[in-house]
């Protein structure tokens, strides 16, 4: 679905529940209705908030109730102590959740060493710090609480109820919408990235820090607004009420249990919780309610890692044959409130689709996901290799000595430029005491095939991961192609041309073979489209021969392969110099052949290469050139045959690893 056809259907759901809630006294619907629609509205638009940093870029945050808190005071102080409008405070409600995420993120995002459990208990500590500020802080609460006058609002609304459920309706319309742009823009396709491997994200051109900042900061101002509503819905704002982890801990549970990498993920989870404890409560069962709500939220996460959505969109007619017909048969039997009969619909439809996803999984069910990348991309839980893994059995020819197919033909790319192409000067870097590098210069013109060489711990990844950007030196200067480079990020390192691939490859974990290249062709030096960019992945997979794999998932492939695709997401992002990680590590005689022939072809298409790399007989295939570290120093430089014999360089190398 089009981002454009989804916010039109958005945009009329909105529209249809508008009218349903206007007209709600004559069409019959319960009054409780509305205000349970209104609790269920204020959830979606915080775990649609929440799910935009930490379910699409996977940043988790514990700091949900910040935003509310903020909101909520916002509104509160400002039209209760200053007489300020409500229109106006709810806007700047929003503005000040935005401003206090630009602020978390600004500080978090910097740090690269905020990441994961580090950055939760981040945002974790920022509710409390907010709450005790408001406490402490007369002219806002003072720890009395702040009381909201009631607000003014035109006949045709109704009553305030009708008010105050349109607003959420509005927001949560506005959050959901934006839920879905993002998922559908480059900047969706790059926080999915981001979600499944930064580094490699950033070393692909992605611009991380950006992104990172544009979702924390459209999270904030959602949440914020949503906090605003809270505060007019409850008339009075306690800090105890909105700076609560309740709120974070409801929004994780909604977003893990509907589908974190999906917008309608949170949507789904946020309305099946909501009604849920919303009827537990009713019910009047005291504690056993939230053990029985705890006990359904686990059984479901378990059976539906993934999340709810993802099961249910696989059959939808399934889905909605079940829910209405169970709907309308509770409803006609009189024996059930309108709040059991779609509570009993909702859990009907959804063990319906994951018994019937049990015993028969549908394509896509498992591995997609979510819909994370178009259908056309979607791998299936089937999508397995086609064709023999690269791994012969045993007793099998090398693959060299099995008649081969045409090499197919390699994708045009940006020639090198004549002349020096790689300048290292006087480069040291320090890690605390360890000098990891002293003082190393180097060239690489265009056209070489560098072979970089080093006992352990020489300095040979340091190199590569200053060239990259993935560091930046304590001294000296690298340029590309005459630009220098040091001290940009890594993206932008990546954009003068510079690609790399990992000792350990970084595939993207949810996303197809096809869409991972087509990731670097999207953030590389031409910034494609998605369309287009898939085109050309599957030109840059039949370089590396890995098109026959172009649906499967990264974890449906073996080692072979995998330094295949991180090659051909490398050279998809059309470089001039391509840096290669022991790119042969733990492959077998014929791999490493194969390996070989795919390097040959990437550097006949006129890319430059450093090829770190311990096999010192692909070294004499291959290398034009042999650089030698050893310490972090620099100690031969020259062509293959001459250097593997430089007596400095076998007691320093060769020797120790005969020893
Ligand atoms: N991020 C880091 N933090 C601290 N020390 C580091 C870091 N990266 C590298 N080092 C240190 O720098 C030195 C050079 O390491 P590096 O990984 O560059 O060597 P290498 O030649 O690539 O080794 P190998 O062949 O084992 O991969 C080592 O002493 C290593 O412990």
């Amino acid at each position: 679905m089009s981002v454009r056809k989804g916010l039109s259907i958005l945009a009329g759901v909105a529209l249809v529940l508008a009218v349903l809630a206007h007209f709600n006294t004559s069409l019959g619907i319960a009054p409780y209705l509305l205000v349970l629609a209104t609790s269920v509205l204020f959830w979606v638009i915080q775990a649609t908030s929440w799910n935009i940093l930490s379910g699409y870029a996977g940043y988790f945050s514990f700091g949900q109730a910040a935003y509310v808190g903020v909101g909520a005071y916002s509104v509160a102080v400002l039209t209760g102590r200053h007489d300020v409008g409500y229109p106006v405070s709810i806007l700047v409600g929003g503005l000040l959740g935005a401003l206090l995420a630009a602020v978390t993120g600004a500080v978090a995002f910097r740090l690269g060493a905020l990441r994961g459990e580090i950055f939760a208990l981040l945002t974790l500590a920022v509710p409390f710090i907010l709450a005790a500020f408001v406490r402490i802080n007369r002219d806002i609460d003072g720890g009395l609480g702040t009381t909201l006058p009631l607000p003014d609002f035109p006949g045709w609304v109704g009553d305030f109820q009708h008010l105050i459920f349109l607003l959420m309706l509005l927001v949560a319309t506005l959050a959901v919408g934006t839920a879905l742009w993002v998922q559908g823009s480059r900047l969706g396709r790059g926080l999915n990235a981001i979600h499944d491997n930064e580094d490699a994200a950033e070393a692909l051109g992605v611009p991380t820090f950006r992104y990172k900042m544009l979702a924390i900061v459209l999270s904030g101002a959602l949440g914020g607004l949503g906090g605003a509503l809270l505060a007019v819905r409850n008339g009075a704002v306690q800090p105890e009420l909105v700076f609560t982890l309740t709120v974070p801990l409801f929004v994780i549970v909604m977003s893990v249990l509907g589908g974190r990498r999906h917008w309608a993920g949170p949507v789904v989870g946020a309305a099946f919780v909501t009604v849920l404890q919303d009827e537990l409560a009713a019910q009047e069962l005291d504690q056993w309610g939230n053990i029985i709500l705890g006990a359904v939220l686990v059984l479901f996460v378990v059976a539906a890692p993934d999340g709810l959505f993802g099961r249910l969109r696989v059959r939808p007619w399934l889905t909605v044959g079940v829910f209405v017909p169970v709907l309308v048969g509770l409803l006609l039997s009189g024996q059930y409130t309108e709040l059991d009969a779609i509570l009993y619909a909702m859990v009907a439809a959804i063990v319906a689709a994951l018994v019937v996803d049990r015993l028969r999984p549908a394509p896509g069910a498992v591995s997609s996901p979510a819909g994370h990348l178009e259908p056309s991309a979607a791998p299936t839980e089937g999508a397995r290799p086609t064709e023999p893994p690269a791994t012969r059995p045993a007793g099998a020819a090398p693959l060299a000595d099995l008649p081969q197919p045409a090499p197919p033909p390699v994708p045009p790319v940006a020639q090198s430029p004549p002349g020096e192409l790689v300048s290292v000067a006087g480069v040291t870097r320090d890690f605390g005491g360890v000098r990891a590098l002293d003082d190393v210069s180097l060239s690489v013109s265009s056209g070489e095939i560098v072979g970089l060489v080093g006992p352990n711990g020489s300095g040979k990844t340091t190199l590569v991961n200053l060239l990259s950007g993935a560091m930046p030196p304590t001294r000296g200067t690298i340029a590309i192609g005459g630009r220098t480079t040091t001290g940009l990020a890594p993206h932008r390192v990546a954009h003068t041309g510079v690609a790399r691939t990992y000792q350990i490859p970084k595939p993207f974990a949810s996303m197809t073979v096809r869409d991972n290249v087509a990731m670097a062709v999207m953030f590389g030096r031409t910034g494609a489209s998605l369309a287009s960019a898939r085109e050309a992945a599957v030109r840059h997979l039949a370089t590396v021969r890995l098109e026959h794999l172009a649906d499967a998932l990264p974890d449906a492939l073996n080692l072979h392969q995998r330094q295949l695709l991180e090659m051909a997401r490398a050279i998809a992002a059309e470089p001039v110099v391509l840096l290669l990680d022991e790119a042969l590590a733990g492959l077998n005689p014929a791999e490493i052949d194969d390996a070989v022939a795919v390097i040959r072809r990437i550097h006949a298409a006129g890319i430059s290469i450093i090829i770190v790399e311990h096999l010192l007989r692909v070294l004499n295939q291959l290398a034009t050139r042999i650089v030698v570290l050893d310490r972090g120093v620099l100690i031969a430089d020259g062509e293959p045959a001459t250097v593997l014999r430089d007596p400095a360089v076998v007691r320093a190398y060769l020797g120790r690893q005969r020893a």
